[in-house]
């Protein structure tokens, strides 16, 4: 079977656009790859990491180009990301297939992957794979490209799925989002068609500008994207009713009267069910958005549920304004077609209908404008009244059922206009034909406001990520993590985007680390029972020091593993053994430093022994982590305190990759005199499950405001310590000239670990100099 090559947008730095990586199936980083792109693609939210981004060149868009002659480079930047349903079919006879859907929480990819490897082993090279594209049309130029690498490969499927695409984010709730290839966006229904298939069409055609909408934010978040623009749309539908309603009203003059009147009612009754589908879904947005509001912990998530209630207050003020056309119509249907000037009411409707596409407003805002009081929104008085909380029935008052008795009610009827009836309506003065008086519904001085909605697309990049972490952090107890720059006007670390998953204080699993043994537990009793530590099982190890003063400081007495208390222990939860499992207090910086990227730092001081936070990411085994290589390895962490630096790694050795999940610990940088030391601390793993958490603890007072830093390699400055000493001597008459050779040289040092080299000289020298 043939090897094939994937190309994978793989998330880098600057969220976008990204950049190419290319893989082999039979690559060694093939399992990595996806691992990464699971971890970083979490489009849809925590739950569905099953989500996979798959990505073209735009060369390919553009020059047709397969991907063996576009020969897509490392690196090459990437301007499209689709998101696809994978399978991966099962080599073996009985074929099996599994599915990553976006949409199924309980797929991910990591099950597919770890269910192939246990069917298949390892051998990646029977690998087929089935590509179902979720947002395109068959007669997309990208999903021809695919085609083509589809036929090219024969374990390489293509699968085109049209619009019928649901974004599922909530399991009593979809968002029906009709995929389309973005053109023919706008309705122009046809002469003579009625206004049933004109509003039939008319919500097609916004539902395509929601889905259009959704695939620009989920492509491009977090930056904003353009707003939407519907109101053409409607002014395009209200012209051609409007059209509509003249030749009828002209045929009714020529018609029997009784038989117009059976008509206009029938239209009017199939007008007002479809009206009330309409608003049952409004409702039900406005519910939905209510309730996700209070669980949504995803910005994109978020983002996508505010346009369901944007689209609810958009489609509010629609049945408003097409509520007003219906009702001149029927009200007026069989009146004297004058040739007077044109007819203001349907002039204005026009431009309300323009103005539906003003976006600067939020919620409360509309509702304050137009009702005077949050709590209620609509254009006139006639229109809805309610909360998105409990949002009543948006054409209650205006259902076209309604119509009649209003105008029998009202006296108003008051403005005449005129209005082309020969060809589509723009916003040009109307130039012929009908006058047909209509009914004034609102207050008098009430103007009708357009029903937008604010988006949380509006808010920076920083506010957008520094919300997500301190909403996650919350959950897991923490407290507060603040993104600082003042240095340049780089809104948050590269790498960090809304992508970046945050964890505050656990470990992402890879696929096929077991989890831990049952855990022993001590059976000391009272809060007191564990101060003894000779006599507390967990602290067996220990000689009889607690690691924790009674004020929960580390002791620095011991370079043991520390077995803290557990959830099996009969001790309570405030005993002596028990630190660093508990959610950090302290508020962090993650704050830009001038030459070291991004650090730490925390506005208040620290004590010596003090534990400041947990380091977490993706537990991956040791020999995956040995494959990392350039920044991805950067943020990798060994947990090898346990191991000796001439053994070999045992076998279950692991690593956390803090690369594309991980907590603000990540940030933490390197100095050759630092103010935080690393411990091993167990607490909800078996101590030889060999999976302990890294907690940093301060070595030192650290004044508020100071960068915390640890020695990425302190075993490595331990023996250039020892060799520094036996070169003493030489060292020091070359002081000197090395010194001021030191600049040039940190300058030429590109690479971090020359640099790290070279500091921890500079250190060393500095220590000799001064003895
Ligand atoms: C774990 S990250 C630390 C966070 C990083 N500064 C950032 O902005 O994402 C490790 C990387 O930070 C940078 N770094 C850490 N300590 C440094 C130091 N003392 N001097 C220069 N760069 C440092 C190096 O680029 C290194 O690869």
């Amino acid at each position: 079977m043939a090897d094939i090559t994937l190309i994978f947008c793989y998330p880098d730095c600057e969220n976008r656009p990204s950049k190419a990586s290319i893989t082999h199936k039979i690559d060694e980083n093939f399992g990595n790859l996806f691992r990464h792109l699971e971890a970083s693609w979490t489009m849809f939210g925590r739950q569905k990491e099953g989500s996979l981004a798959f990505s073209y060149n735009q060369r390919w868009l553009e020059d047709s180009e397969t991907p063996q002659t576009a020969a897509m480079k490392e690196g090459d930047i990437i301007n499209c990301v689709e998101v696809l349903r994978l399978t991966i079919i099962h080599p073996s006879a009985s074929a099996r297939m599994f599915t990553v859907d976006p949409a199924d929480p309980s797929v991910t990819f990591s099950t597919l992957f770890g269910a192939y490897r246990t069917a298949a082993g390892t051998d990646l090279a029977q690998l087929c794979f089935r590509v179902h594209n979720m947002q395109l049309f068959d007669n997309d130029r990208i999903v021809e490209t695919m085609r083509t690498l589809g036929r090219s490969n024969e374990d390489f499927v293509i699968t085109a799925m049209p619009a019928d695409f649901r974004f599922s984010f909530q399991e009593d709730r979809e968002l029906s989002v009709a995929s389309t290839t973005l053109s023919h966006l706008y309705l122009e229904p046809s002469r003579g068609t009625t206004p049933e298939v004109m509003l039939r069409e008319l919500k097609t055609a916004l539902h395509k500008i929601d889905a259009h909408w959704l695939s620009t934010l989920i492509c491009s978040w977090p930056e904003p994207c353009p707003p939407q623009n519907d109101g053409e749309i409607l002014s395009n539908f209200a012209s051609y009713f409007m059209i509509w309603r003249d030749d009828n009203t002209e045929r009714g003059r020529r018609q029997p009267a009784d038989k117009f009147f059976a008509d206009q009612i029938n239209t009017i009754q199939s007008l007002e069910q479809l009206y009330n589908d309409w608003q049952a879904e409004s409702v039900a947005a406005a519910k939905f958005h209510k309730s996700a509001q209070k669980t949504s912990t995803n910005s994109l998530k978020h983002a996508i549920q505010a346009n369901a209630v944007r689209r609810m207050l958009r489609e509010a003020n629609m049945i408003s304004i097409l509520g007003r056309l219906i009702e001149a119509w029927n009200t007026h249907g069989i009146a004297t077609i004058s040739s007077g000037p044109g007819l203001p009411s349907d002039l204005q409707i026009l431009r309300e209908c323009y103005d539906i596409t003003v976006e600067d407003q939020t919620v409360e805002h509309i509702l304050v404008a137009q009702n005077g009081s949050p709590g209620s929104f609509g254009g006139s008085d006639t229109v809805v009244r309610g909360t998105p909380t409990d949002f009543p029935s948006p054409v209650e008052s205006i259902s076209p059922a309604d119509f009649s008795k209003k105008t029998e009610q009202s006296p108003s009827r008051r403005e005449s206009a005129r209005l082309k009836s020969n060809k589509r309506q723009s916003l040009a003065p109307p130039a012929a034909s009908s006058v047909i008086a209509v009914q004034e519904t609102r207050a008098p001085g009430s103007q009708l406001r357009p029903a937008t909605f604010a988006f949380e697309v509006h808010k920076t990049r920083r506010e957008i990520i520094q919300h997500e972490w301190n909403t996650i952090a919350r959950e897991a107890g923490a407290a507060e993590i603040e993104f600082v720059n003042e240095v340049d006007d780089e809104e948050v670390p590269q790498g960090i985007s809304i992508l970046f998953s945050y964890i505050e204080r656990s470990y992402v699993y890879d696929i096929g680390i077991p989890r831990s043994t049952v855990l022993a537990g001590c059976r000391c009793r009272g809060k007191m029972g564990c101060r003894n530590a000779r006599r507390c099982s967990c602290q067996s190890n220990l000689e009889g020091i607690p690691a924790y003063t009674s004020k929960g400081l580390f002791t620095f007495k011991s370079d043991s593993e520390i077995i803290e208390c557990n959830s099996t222990c009969a001790c309570p939860a405030d005993c002596i053994n028990r630190v660093a499992q508990f959610p950090r207090r302290l508020p962090v910086h993650v704050f830009k430093t001038l030459k070291r990227g991004w650090g730490v730092r925390v506005p208040v001081d620290l004590v010596r022994g003090r534990v400041v936070g947990l380091y977490t990411g993706l537990l991956i085994r040791r020999e995956e982590a040995d494959k990392l290589l350039g920044s991805r390895a950067s943020y990798c962490f060994d947990l090898d305190v346990n191991e000796e630096p001439d053994e070999e790694p045992p076998e279950n050795a692991y690593s956390v990759d803090a690369y594309g999940c991980g907590n603000w610990t990540r940030f933490i940088n390197h100095s050759c005199n630092p103010n935080l030391q690393i411990i091993s601390v167990v607490y909800d793993t078996a101590p030889e499950d060999n999976i302990p958490y890294l907690a940093f603890v301060a070595t030192k007072n650290i004044p508020a405001f100071t960068e915390l830093t640890i020695d990425y390699n302190p075993a490595h400055q331990t023996e250039f310590q020892l060799k520094k000493y036996r070169e003493k001597a030489h060292t020091r008459r070359k002081k000197s000239k090395n010194q001021t050779r030191f600049n040039d040289i940190w300058d030429e040092a590109a690479d971090f670990n020359q640099r790290m080299t070279l500091a921890a000289q500079l250190g060393m020298l500095a220590t000799l100099f001064r003895s």
